[in-house]
């Protein structure tokens, strides 16, 4: 029987800060403000008989420069039912439930997610990291967003998930 090994990565330096608003409703939001998130993984692999799951230092290296990249932005969403987002020459152009907000697109990320929460960060940070490791031997992965001590959302992925598809 195939021995699995569960990798855990929660390192200091996993961060990024980043300014955002949560959207609770089609005219309920809060204000602008920013935190300093952070991610950390579990990655289950089969250890096969060399007694190594997988080099978690290629999985730090990723989860870094996916930080790197999320570092130092205004977050918004892409997909939110309840605002849009048109680019108006240097800035992006918001409107949520009639009021007009404005970011410089330099300064600002728009991400294929719904909403700018910790949940939806913990997704679309799975899904890039399933795209890094295609082809990995991996048999689950989670990926977690904190955006302050004591608070994150995960998102998870198993190879079962795919086989019974
Ligand atoms: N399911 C979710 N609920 C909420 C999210 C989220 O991402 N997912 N986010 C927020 C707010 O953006 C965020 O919580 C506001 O900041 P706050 O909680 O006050 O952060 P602090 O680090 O200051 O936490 P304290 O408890 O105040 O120390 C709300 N809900």
């Amino acid at each position: 029987m195939e021995r699995l090994a569960t990798l855990y990565i929660d390192k200091e330096s996993h961060k990024f800060s980043a300014a955002h608003y949560t959207i609770f409703s089609a005219t309920e939001r809060e204000r602008l403000h920013g935190h300093n998130y952070s991610v950390s993984a579990m990655i289950a692999a089969p250890m096969g008989d060399n007694g190594f799951a997988a080099d978690y230092n290629v999985y730090k290296r990723r989860i870094k420069a996916l930080c790197d990249e999320l570092d130092e932005y205004m977050v918004l969403p892409k997909h939110s039912p309840h605002q849009s987002v048109v680019e108006d020459g240097e800035n992006y152009r918001v409107v949520f439930n009639g009021e007009e907000l404005q970011f410089l697109r330099s300064d600002t990320l728009l991400l294929p997610i719904v909403n700018a929460t910790v949940e939806e960060f913990a997704h679309y940070l799975l899904g890039r990291m399933l795209e890094e490791s295609a082809g990995e031997l991996i048999a689950e992965l989670q990926v977690c967003v904190a955006s302050g001590p004591g608070q994150k959302g995960c998102a998870s992925w198993s190879a079962m998930d795919d086989a019974i598809a």
